[in-house]
Order: C-alpha cells, then structure tokens, then sequence
C-alpha cells in the first residue's frame, strides 16, 4: 500500500493557500492541515493556519517581507516544517508530493509530472496568465531545491475546459495566425469547477455527467461557466484570466480599442517587465491598475459591499465612498447576471443549478441576493433566512427556494482546489 504526505499549492493572485493531505494510492486524500497567506493585493496581508480542523491561527498580519506570492509560500512552509503538533512534517524530506495550481496549461489535458522539458514548456506560457503562472513557477524552482525527495506535479485550470466546443472558443480573427499562435478561448479556475461539479452533483443526487450548472467562481479573479453533462461548455474568461467579469485589479472585458484611448505607447514593454515575464503598459493597466481597486481604491470586496450597504451619513467624503462603492457593487452584478443570461440561453433552460463559489462568492450574501434577484425572471429565488445566516458550514449549502422540481436551485459550494488537486495526483500511478 503506497502512502505519501502531499502538499497541495493554490497561488492565486491575492492569495497562497496550502494544505497537507495524507494521500494513499487511489484514495481520497485526508486533510491534516491548510495554512493561507491572503490580502497579497491590500496589505498587510494575513496568516490563517488550521491543523486538524482547528483553527491554529485565525489572521495574524504578516510583515511587510512578503513581497509576492513566492516569499508567501516559504513562510507557509516554514509554518508547517516548525510546527511541532503536525509530526507528518518532522523535516522537508517527509514530503513526498507537491501538487501546483498552474493557472495557464496551454494545451495539456492532464497533470503533468514537472521535468526540465515541462518546466519549459509551461515557461513559454507566462505571458498568456501574467498575473499567475511565473509566480507559480517560482514556487516550484523553490520546491525543486528545498525539497529534494519531492515529485512536483503541475495541475492546470484551463484542463477542465479542454472540452468547450469549437464554435465557443474560436476568436473571429485570421484562422492561421490564431492556429500558428495558438490563439482561442481556453479557460480558467477549472480546478474549482471541477471540484464543484462533483460536489455540486452529489449534493443534487445525480451522476457528475447529469448536472448542468452555472457556476461563478467570484474572488479576486472571477469567472463564470456553463457546465452541461459536468463538462465545461463555455466560460467567461479567455485566452487569458483577462476576459469576462472584472476583479480585484482586472477590467475584465472591455472594448479591445480602449487602452489606446486610455494612454499613449501602451504597447511598449513595461519597466516592470523581468527576464520571466515580459508584460506591455496595456496589459499592466488592464490586469494590475482596473477592476475594484481603480474604481474604489480598495481590492477588499468585502469593504465594497458593506460601504455599499451602508446608510449614507454624516460626512461627505463617507457619501462619496458609498456612491462609488455602489457603482463597483451593481456593476459586478450586472455583469454577471449577463454571463448568466447567456448561459442559460445557451443550455437552453436546462439548469439545475446556480453556483457561488470563490472568496466573494461564498462569503458575500448581499451579492448573491442581489444576483439572484435581478434573475429572478428565469425562476430562481433567494431564501433570505438561510442566505443571510452569517456562515457558510458545509461543503455545499442551498441558499434558494426550493420550487417545483423543474425550478433550478441556488447553491454556495465551498470550492477547495487544493484537495482537488490532491485527489487527481493521488489517482493517477505516474506521480508516485
Ligand atoms: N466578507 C466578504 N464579503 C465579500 N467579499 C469578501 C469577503 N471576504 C473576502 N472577500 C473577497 O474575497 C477575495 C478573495 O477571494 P479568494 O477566492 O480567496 O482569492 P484568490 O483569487 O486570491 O484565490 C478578497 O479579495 C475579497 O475581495
Ligand atoms: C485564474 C484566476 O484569476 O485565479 P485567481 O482568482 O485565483 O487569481
Ligand atoms: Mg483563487
């Protein structure tokens, strides 16, 4: 019987979240411990760190050392190999696998064991997610060399998306160059899609190859995808995390002609470009200076939210922020009740049901209620009882209405792409 410890790594772009699972051969993994560095976007960021179930540390800020997501990952490492209570790590060498969210995956349609030739291979992609994969590949240089008995398994989230039909992901544009530059649609947040297709069928009683889900993925980044049969049908970003729904410093979709009515010499390289990672001005303002910290001068949703919500008051700056805090607020949700509009359309009405999920997504009641009632004309309801409760417990709550049975249901899935990882590394022989 083949047991290893496996670190699970999920860089997001304001987050590093790791978790430690037991894993044997062909099993589920056992969760022993999930340490998080969140708030990389809107300093000081903060420390979580729960072993067992427990809440170890709830959110201590961390100093200001923390530069990017890969001084984050060596103190998380640091926090699991100190700690005396998680005697599965006595020392680095106890770690047998180290699963990586690798945002962009290019063509790959399956984990992949990191060799020289993949590392590579993944390094000519660091362009196309600037905000994710050359911060994920520094995470892996870093394992590769501290962590010497270690396999490094790179796992993608456009892989889910492997199955979006030709019509969706096709960009109307010159069929050679796109071939010879490999410019389509493919996807992201696909490890959260899938984890909660499977969670989101099991909580509903059916097969995974039954459901068809609108699903949102709401958190700095932020997505949405039709999923029809449990398969990846359409989603909103694109050949980059760049398209779609805006995020935390994200435009998402725009006019393409607009960053050159935004600024001149937009396409030269910016001064903050590396040897890694080359990004133009355009690209730089539309990925790291829009969405909500542009608009509202913070990237915290949740600031957004309850400014928004909050009674205007006594000064007039405090007025000012409530304004623009709405405009933020109803502008998201426009934007994604069109996604839903679309998908809906697009599955032809055959929707079991919605999905929250992401940072935003499960922890935001005022979005998803306000989501849910500007759709409310394609049958879906809130039950405000349930959705205003102030925590989310389980892996998948119903915060709808239940209706007739042809009446599709709203649900809040706690998306857990570490242990998705874990789960496709432990099933697959090559990797151990
Ligand atoms: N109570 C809250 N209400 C609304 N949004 C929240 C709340 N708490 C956190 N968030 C949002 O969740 C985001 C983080 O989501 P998450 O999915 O963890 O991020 P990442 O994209 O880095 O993986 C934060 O940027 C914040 O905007
Ligand atoms: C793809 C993406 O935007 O991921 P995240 O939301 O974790 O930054
Ligand atoms: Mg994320």
């Amino acid at each position: 019987m083949k047991k290893k410890i496996a670190l699970s790594v999920n860089a997001g772009s304001s987050s590093v979240k790791v978790s430690v699972y037991d894993v044997e051969f062909g099993q589920a993994p056992v969760q022993l411990a999930e340490a998080q560095i969140s708030g990389l976007t809107s300093p000081p960021p903060t420390l979580k760190y729960v072993r067992d179930g427990k809440t170890v540390i709830k959110a201590k800020e961390v100093d200001d050392n923390i530069e990017g997501q890969r001084d984050a990952f060596s103190l998380l490492l640091e926090t699991l190999v100190e700690d005396e209570d998680l005697p599965q790590i006595k020392s680095k060498e106890d770690i047998g696998i180290v699963c990586h969210r690798i945002v962009h995956g290019g063509d790959y349609s399956k984990p992949q064991l990191i060799s020289n030739e993949t590392y590579e291979h993944l390094e000519d992609l660091n362009d196309l997610a600037p905000l994710h994969n050359a911060n994920s590949l520094g995470i892996v240089q870093l394992c590769i060399r501290a962590l010497p008995t270690a396999n490094n398994v790179a796992c993608f989230d456009s892989q889910f998306h492997s199955t979006i039909p030709e019509h969706i992901r096709t960009y109307p544009i010159n069929r050679d160059i796109a071939r010879s530059n490999k410019l389509r649609k493919y996807g992201f947040h696909g490890i959260s899609y899938a984890f909660i297709t499977r969670s989101a069928a099991e909580f509903l009683g059916k097969e995974p190859d039954e459901v068809n889900i609108i699903a949102l993925h709401l958190g700095s980044g932020a997505s949405a995808c039709a999923i029809k049969n449990g398969k990846s049908w359409d989603t909103s970003m694109g050949l980059t995390p760049l398209a779609g729904l805006p995020g935390a410093t994200r435009s998402g979709s725009v006019d393409p002609s607009l960053v050159f009515h935004y600024a001149s010499d937009v396409g030269k390289l910016s001064p903050a470009s590396t040897s890694d990672l080359h990004i133009s001005r355009a690209e730089e303002i539309l990925n790291k200076e829009s969405g909500w910290k542009a608009l509202t001068g913070t990237t915290d949703f949740g600031k957004i939210t309850s400014s928004a919500f909050s009674s205007p008051s006594s000064s007039s700056s405090d007025d000012d922020d409530h304004e623009v805090m709405k405009l933020a607020f109803d502008l998201f949700v426009d934007r994604i009740c069109g996604f839903i509009g679309s998908y809906y359309v697009s599955l032809r009405g055959k929707v079991d049901a919605l999905v929250f999920a992401g940072g935003i997504g499960e922890k935001s009641p005022q979005l998803r209620a306000a989501v849910v009632d500007q759709i409310s004309c394609l049958g879906f309801q809130i039950d405000d009882e349930v959705n205003n409760k102030n925590e989310i417990r389980n892996v998948v709550e119903e915060v709808g209405k239940k209706g007739g049975l042809d009446e599709p249901r709203v649900l809040v899935v706690q998306t857990d792409e570490q242990f998705e990882m874990a789960r496709a590394c432990a099933e697959d022989a090559e990797f151990w």
